[in-house]
């Protein structure tokens, strides 16, 4: 039976543990998610990473993002002990693609929506000859230079956009991918994806590079930059034409996302996709990153959106997505769950739940 939720004074029925690092914490879960998951019966409670989660709870839904390698043994252990209780979102074996670049665009191969990757090539290890893999892959210049880990840390957001080979490669760091520069008029799409909502957001990118810039042998043969979707919007008259009403349609933004939520067994990620405008192609669409629970709080109407994904989760009323990820053994099923079941690890533990 569904619990009572509408009366704003009425107790919390479900309880909710988020598993993040302290900047996600404030970043996301903000008093106004609080509030208004609270007012509809969700209390959201943090989880210690630093005490075994079996000493915790009861929680009805765990949402997690850890690097931490102790943390995410720990979530395996229980889900083989214990599968399906709680609900864990998202799988860790099918969040590992993402935290690797050479993995995390894999999927977008196998989506029907005309979306794809620009060319790139793994740079696996710094003994690499970068020249002949450049070769073989028949790459065109520009090119961005980005870390293959994505580990949570600064440095993995660290990028080069390379004009030219001239003195370059022993600058890369490898590990790396190195992927085509797809001029775009400087204006990205992120679009945030929860559950099956999928909400498109214009951000800031990189300007195009005109072609004289390839062969201007006096300018720098690459520059590094980092985290440039945070930057302000250029103005409507500098960003290469493209306009705010000018977002790629709500349709063809739904059909990718539901793609990727299936072809990616996550319901809580984000993703940047560019499109490229040319006589030659027509309007091209590319993704260049996925990000796992990405910074929410910039997405209108986060708070309600996560917590009606919360609800659904919680009572089941929601599919998981149909495809699951590979190695992800902890892919777990949402299931009727009644309000205030939320059955304690501790429990579990010691084996009272199955009584
Ligand atoms: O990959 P990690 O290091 O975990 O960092 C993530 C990604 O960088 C996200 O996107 P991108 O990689 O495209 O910058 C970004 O969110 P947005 O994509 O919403 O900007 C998050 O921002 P905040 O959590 O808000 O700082 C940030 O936490
Ligand atoms: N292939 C590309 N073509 C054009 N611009 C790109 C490309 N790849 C990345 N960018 C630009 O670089 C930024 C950072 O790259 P991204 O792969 O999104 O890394 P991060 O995980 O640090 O956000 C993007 O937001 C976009 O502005
Ligand atoms: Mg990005
Ligand atoms: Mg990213």
């Amino acid at each position: 039976m569904a619990p009572e939720l509408s009366s704003p004074s009425s107790s919390p029925r479900y309880t909710v543990g988020y598993a993040l690092l302290p900047e996600k914490v404030s970043s996301v879960v903000r008093p106004s998610l609080v509030a208004l998951a609270a007012d509809r019966g969700v209390r959201l409670v943090a989880v210690d990473v630093s005490r075994p989660l079996a000493e915790q709870g009861p929680f009805d839904l765990l949402v997690h993002k850890m690097y931490d390698r102790g943390w995410r043994a720990q979530l395996e252990e229980l889900a083989a002990r214990h599968p399906g209780v709680p609900v864990v979102v998202d799988s860790p074996g099918a969040i590992d693609r993402l935290l690797d670049r050479a993995t995390m665009l894999d999927v977008v191969s196998g989506l029907r929506a005309p979306v794809s990757v620009p060319p790139q090539v793994v740079v696996s290890d710094a003994a690499a000859d970068a020249d002949e893999l450049l070769a073989r892959a028949a790459l065109r210049f520009p090119l961005i230079a980005k870390p293959l880990a994505v580990d949570g840390s600064a440095e993995s957001h660290d990028m080069r956009l390379v004009y030219r080979r001239d003195g370059v490669l022993p600058l890369l760091r490898a590990p790396l991918v190195l992927q085509e520069f797809v001029n775009h008029g400087g204006v990205l799409f992120k679009v945030y994806v929860v559950g099956d909502r999928a909400t498109c957001v214009r951000r800031s990118s990189l300007p195009d590079v005109p072609a004289h810039r390839l062969l201007d042998l006096d300018a720098e043969p690459s520059v590094p930059f980092a985290n440039i979707s945070n930057q302000p919007l250029p103005p409507p008259d500098d960003d290469g034409g493209a306009a705010d009403d000018d977002t790629p349609a709500a349709g063809f933004v739904d059909e990718v996302a539901r793609g990727l939520r299936r072809g990616l067994g996550l319901h809580l990620f984000n993703f940047d996709m560019i499109r490229e405008r040319s006589e030659e192609h027509g309007d091209r669409y590319f993704i260049i990153d996925i990000n796992y629970f990405p910074g929410y709080a910039k997405m209108p109407g986060y708070e309600a959106a996560l917590t009606d994904f919360f609800l659904e989760m919680l009572r089941g009323t929601r599919p998981v997505p149909e495809q699951l990820g590979p190695g992800s053994g902890l892919d777990m099923e949402a299931r009727k769950l009644e309000p205030g079941l939320g059955i304690g690890l501790r429990e579990l533990e010691s084996g009272r739940a199955q009584a």
